[in-house]
């Protein structure tokens, strides 16, 4: 998975940039950016190369890859170890030779906070030891050849120099960060000899007072490029140290304390800051809060922002990751006490689009700092500037903060926390009926179990014996309503029946004595678990022969319902739905588990509830079926349900079509006609009081879907970024487009899931559109242009589509049954699979004499050596058993005539197509290319 270069360098505590140059160095190039990606490998590249490069000093410096150079101050010490490269000590190196020599030798490296303390002392960055080796450093051709003695001398410094810079410690880091400064020699192509002169080395370590002053030079140079070469010119390299020059003098003095002197500047300045924020909040409780472990406060100061500031941030990096939260007291404490907006937080929330000013209020910075951040992207932006998502969060980062993004609140949002947010009186809560869901593999009886409950029969009536749509029916025992839904159940439906565990009190595991569990039982006790709903466990089919209760039980126990007959707490009744064995058994199970659970509602208030489906009728349009969760459904209500909404026209029982209903109380399904548009499977239906609040809520969700719908589907305008993938997939992947229309909405969920199914990475399906209806002419008019196929699942085209069909050549397939939908794309898709091509072996056949024929070329008389040559085959011509060619054959003759093929013992005439050289004894080996039909399974 790519990786943003910021997110990586947050992951690796350091500097996004800093990363970005890791990146080249590390041979990841093209990362110009902090916001790059990076592959999983170049991610590992980087990693390799970081810990590589930590590990470099630790080989001495041997092995250690040579990276291109960067201004040694941006790192920390550990990063200078890096620096010491084989490259570290070329040409650039060698430069300032003279000046390194006194530091290199091994006794020297004690002087280290001796010699960093001196980078402070030094007010002049050259003292005398550096004068003393100005012909080293200006050792350009030039003054090779006018100075050759004075050259050769600093030759064997230079190597000297190499040597040392080539052991890792503090004394060698500070000299390659001057080495940086001095293009004196760049250019000389001579490179000291490493190892050379470890006498001189030690003579230079006796002049402890020239390695002090030394590094005050180096440390603070930084434009080598600009550097002149003549060494003379110490004041152009005290330019360059222009970071450190703007520290105060008692900065510069105050470094006894150990080798970095600007990090305990800065932590001193830190305290001093602190200081003063305590002061302000004298008495303030979050005082506690902002001093670390050290017991220091965070702090930083206005004037040390840049390297340093960072340097030092990057350094508490490795314990604020220890203590979470630290990094967000660090960031607030720079903003020392001036800064109005709101405090600094580790995790910050906003809103898309997300402007510039946004960020700043809420993340509490000023909007200048955020523009900083960008501009250092390359991005100018104003206080209005709208970030997006990636920029947003990169920005976030770079202040150490974690973003989440907000959706703004939609009037959906707002109604419907209005409604959670309302609390039903206790005096109105009723008992309510409970809800029972039918689940379970495949066959094994649900809708024979609830036809046989309810006395009716819909089994024998469904196409290919599946259920295909949800039911929800209310029945009356002894007096008790009980409402029963029976979802589809065949995988192809999981998602439907995941809706029907989420309305549902109570679930019903139906599984089949002779089966067991299965693997659709399984996933049924998962919905049912996930839906925290007691359940019981009907084990039907008993009647059969097959019947094996035990070996059910044991399915049931090891997936976590151990029945109560072996003393487990889950209930276990045999069923038979063929004979009516343990349905009172049953329906008395489920009204005790309701009864103890004491289901409530309330009747008096808005009904919210759930679409179970819905479907378009011809006669009374769009008809959908709802079950009730609480509050009262009355005809007349104003109801929206996802991106439908209407006015609720009638209501009808869901077990008698002709009964008419006037209101519907919890729990109770019923098929209600009202909605502008089908309304989504599965979405919350809600009742409002303003019939233009319900169109809005309805238009919000209808854009929403459309937009998701679009991007699902990879349709978008073309930009210079997608052109290339359109290209590319143009010769490569074959696409079937499809039209899908459907009766109810489940199945269009339905097919499209199988449909999801019959990936190849040749061959890809494009679902233009899947509406509810029948088909229309203006599918067929979509279908014609965008040379798509329309399948109608359970709805007929009308008329006018039908004739437009006929006319325009569009098909439209009707099926019933969706598993005949995949079967037959399937087949489709293989056919437009390219087929594989496989070479086939013909035979060989011997030149024996070569005709030269004016006007006509080369023509091959040959023998056919072995098996067949035929006509349309090509020739690999051999020569010393050397394939020298590959030709198709252009004539074939036998004799003077035409022929098809030449079998083996016989005598041709071959002529090849494009190829005049051939030779007696040349061996031709013929082939021909065959194509072979290809399916998903290969
Ligand atoms: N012998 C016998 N057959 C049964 C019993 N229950 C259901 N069947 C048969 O099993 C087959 C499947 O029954 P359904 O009720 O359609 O099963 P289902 O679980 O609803 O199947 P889907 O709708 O595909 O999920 C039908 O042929 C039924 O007649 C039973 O208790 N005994």
């Amino acid at each position: 998975m790519a990786v943003r270069i910021y997110s990586l360098a947050k992951e690796l505590n350091v500097d996004s940039k800093e990363l970005v140059d890791i990146c080249t160095r590390a041979g990841v190039p093209g990362k110009g950016s902090a916001l790059a990606s990076l592959t999983d490998d170049e991610v590992s590249k980087v990693k390799q190369f970081m810990s590589g490069a930590k590990e470099a000093p630790a080989a001495k410096g041997k092995s250690a890859p040579p990276p291109p150079m960067r201004p040694p101050e941006k790192r920390g010490d550990d990063r200078m170890k890096v620096i010491v490269t084989p490259k570290a000590t070329g040409p650039r190196l060698s430069s300032r030779r003279g000046e390194a020599a006194p530091l290199d030798d091994e006794p020297a490296v004690n002087e280290v906070p001796e010699a960093a303390e001196a980078i402070a002392e030094q007010e002049s960055p050259v003292d005398a030891p550096q004068v003393e080796q100005p012909a080293a450093e200006v050792q350009d051709d030039a003054v090779v050849e006018q100075q050759e003695a004075a050259s050769q001398e600093a030759e064997a410094a230079a190597a000297e120099h190499r040597e040392k810079l080539a052991k890792p410690g503090p004394l060698a880091r500070m000299v390659r960060k001057e080495d940086y400064i001095g293009p004196a020699n760049a250019g000389t192509g001579k490179m000291p000899v490493v190892g050379a002169g470890s006498d001189q080395r030690k003579g230079g370590a006796k002049k402890p007072a020239e390695a002090k002053a030394r590094p005050a030079v180096r440390l603070a140079a930084v434009p080598a490029k600009t550097q002149p070469k003549k060494v003379e010119k110490p004041k152009e390299e005290t330019k360059a140290q222009k970071p450190v020059m703007t520290l105060p003098t008692e900065v510069l003095g105050a470094n006894k304390l150990g080798s970095k002197p600007l990090a305990q500047h800065l932590r001193r300045a830190e305290r001093t800051l602190e200081a003063e924020q305590i002061r302000e909040r004298a008495g303030g409780g979050k005082s506690k809060e902002m001093v670390d472990d050290d017991g220091r406060r965070k702090s930083g100061r206005p004037m040390l922002g840049g390297r340093e500031a960072r340097q030092l941030n990057r350094d508490r990096g490795g314990s604020r990751r220890q203590r979470p939260g630290l990094g967000r007291r660090v960031r607030r404490s720079r903003r020392s006490g001036v800064n109005t907006a709101a405090p600094r937080k580790g995790r910050i929330e906003v809103q898309l689009p997300c402007t510039v000013r946004d960020l700043s209020e809420s993340a509490g910075v000023p909007a200048r700092d955020i523009q900083r951040i960008l501009m250092e992207e390359g991005v100018m932006a104003t206080i209005n500037t709208p970030m997006d998502p990636d920029l947003t969060e990169f920005v976030a980062a770079e202040l150490g903060l974690d973003v989440d993004f907000l959706q703004p609140e939609t009037l959906e949002d707002k109604v419907l926390r209005r409604l959670d947010e309302m609390e039903d009186p206790e005096g109105d809560l009723v008992d309510r009926p409970p809800v029972i869901t039918f689940l379970g593999h495949v066959d094994h009886g649900k809708t024979s179990l609830l036809d046989k409950m309810i006395g009716i029969d819909v089994a024998s009536g469904e196409s290919g014996g599946i259920t295909q749509h949800i039911r929800a029916y209310q029945i009356d025992k002894d007096g008790k309503p009980i409402s029963f839904v029976d979802t589809p159940g065949h995988e192809a439906f999981t998602a439907m029946r995941a809706r029907g565990a989420n309305v549902t009190d109570i679930a019903v595991i139906v599984v089949a004595a002779d089966d067991g569990v299965m693997p659709q039982t399984e996933e049924a006790i998962s919905h049912a678990r996930a839906a925290e709903v007691p359940i019981i466990v009907a084990l039907n089919k008993m009647d059969l022969p097959g019947a094996d209760p035990m070996k059910a039980m044991t399915g049931l126990s090891q997936n976590g319902l151990q029945p109560s007959e072996w003393g487990g707490d889950v209930e276990v009744v045999k069923t038979s739905a063929a004979t009516g064995e343990g349905m009172d058994e049953l329906l008395d199970t489920i009204l005790t588990v309701a009864e103890l659970h004491e289901y409530k509602a309330n009747p008096n208030r808005a009904a919210i509830g759930v679409c179970l489906e819905a479907t378009q009728d011809a006669d009374q349009g769009v008809l959908s079926k709802v079950i009730v969760e609480t509050g009262t459904l009355r005809v007349g209500d104003i109801v929206v349900c996802g991106d439908a909404y209407g006015r609720v026209r009638s209501m009808t029982d869901t077990l008698d079509k002709s009964r008419r209903l006037e209101e519907a109380g919890p729990t109770v399904p019923v098929n209600l006609a009202g909605f502008d548009i089908a309304p989504p499977a599965g979405e919350r239906f809600y009742v409002l009081d303003d019939i233009s609040q319900a169109r809005e809520i309805a238009e919000t969700r209808a854009h929403q879907t459309r937009s998701e719908f679009l991007g699902a589907t990879g349709y978008q305008h073309v930009t210079l970024e997608t052109l290339f993938d359109r290209l590319d997939g143009v010769e490569e992947v074959q696409t079937l487009n499809l039209i899908l229309r459907a009766d109810v909405r489940g199945s269009i969920e339905a097919i499209q899931k199988e449909l999801a199914k019959l990936e190849h990475p040749e061959v890809r399906l494009r679902i233009l559109q899947a509406s509810v209806g029948g088909v229309t002419a203006a599918d067929i008019h979509l279908a014609d242009a965008s040379d798509a196929i329309i399948i109608a699942f359970n709805v007929v085209p009308e008329e006018s589509a039908r004739s437009l069909a006929e006319q325009s050549g569009v098909q439209v397939r009707r099926y019933d049954i969706i598993y005949k939908i995949t079967d037959e794309l399937r087949a489709a898709m293989e056919g437009m699979l390219r087929p594989e091509k496989m070479e086939v072996s013909l035979g060989r056949a011997l030149i024996q004499q070569v005709f030269k024929i004016s006007r006509i070329g080369a023509v091959a008389g040959c023998r056919v050596i072995q098996g067949v040559v035929e006509r349309n085959a090509r020739a690999r011509v051999i020569r010393d058993s050397t394939i020298i060619g590959d030709y198709p054959i252009d004539t074939l003759k036998r004799e003077k005539d035409d022929a098809k093929e030449v079998r083996e013992g016989y005598e041709c005439g071959i002529k090849l197509a494009g190829f005049n050289d051939i030779k007696e004894a040349d061996l031709l080996e013929f082939y021909k290319v065959e194509e072979i039909a290809r399916s998903f399974d290969d």
